[in-house]
């Protein structure tokens, strides 16, 4: 299968600290990549950098071919890169509908000009986002708690309510940082098989940043380590979890 998303070379310090450093990865399409490493192996920062939100200092980042090194989040959104946002305190106010009802870029009901000129056009799209809306919180399992505000929803409730907002326009590629993180094992269960069905029936890649190992274990393939802004090995779960290299960098020296 040919790559999505390829970091090329990318090279990134923050004063005199390089943090990722001649860094090249791929993500293959189709694939739910996992990416971990110790903390401050840079994740984060390489997660920033290829959603447009953290200029590289050098190399490139491509999306299914086309450079889009530096481009702006806003600007990736549309071509279909997103990453999960936790829920913005100014959207806890909104119910969970409404959170979704939110997303969809170029809304015309947005625009005080169409709202004013084209009142007929701007209500029909009003109920084809609402319908949309709907379909997507029946998927994430979240109906029953639709005209709940967002800010009232549990911690992993709230992680489906982010799932949800990336099926609201076309994603090709997501992010996910730290989606587990705080969210009770059932819930978990749900996240996860959200995920799988967003990839096999839609055609999702993720690229998912996660210290839970068994949300790792349970979802990704490959697994990419990254361990002092460089890639030290890739592959499935299994041959992550035996290698010395990887045992050392996570649990320090005589570990392995
Ligand atoms: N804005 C910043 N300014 C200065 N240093 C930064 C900045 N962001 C990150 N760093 C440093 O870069 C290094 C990598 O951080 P990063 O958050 O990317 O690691 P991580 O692998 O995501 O870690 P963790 O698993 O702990 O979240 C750390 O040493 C961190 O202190």
């Amino acid at each position: 299968m040919p790559s999505i998303i390829d970091v090329k070379h990318v090279n990134k310090a923050f004063g005199g600290l390089t943090v990722i450093d001649d860094c090249s990865i791929s993500v293959e399409r189709g694939s739910i990549t996992g990416l971990i490493g110790p903390n401050g192996a840079g994740k984060s920062t390489l997660f920033n950098i290829i959603a447009g939100a953290l200029p590289l200092d050098s190399g490139q980042v491509l999306l299914d071919g086309e450079d889009i090194t530096n481009l702006p989040a806003n600007q990736l959104f549309h071509k279909g890169l997103l990453r999960t946002f936790q829920i913005a305190h100014e959207f806890s106010q909104l119910t969970a509908l409404e959170n979704l009802m939110m997303v969809p870029p170029n809304q015309l009901g947005e625009s005080l000009f169409s709202t004013w000129f084209k009142p007929g056009q701007v209500r029909a799209r009003e109920t084809e986002v609402r319908q949309r809306a709907l379909e997507v919180i029946d998927f994430v399992g979240l109906n029953h708690v639709r005209n709940e505000l967002a800010g009232n929803l549990s911690g992993g409730q709230k992680k489906l309510l982010e799932l949800g907002r990336t099926m609201m326009t076309d994603a090709r590629v997501v992010l996910l940082d730290e989606i587990a993180a705080g969210v009770n094992r059932t819930l978990l269960g749900e996240l996860i098989t959200n995920i799988e069905r967003l990839n096999r029936e839609m055609g999702y890649t993720f690229l998912v940043i996660e210290h839970d190992m068994d949300m790792i274990a349970r979802l990704c393939d490959p697994v990419i380590v990254l361990a002092q802004g460089r890639v030290m090995v890739e592959g499935s779960i299994e041959e992550i979890q035996n290698n010395p290299e990887v045992i050392e960098a996570y649990f320090g020296a005589g570990a392995a």
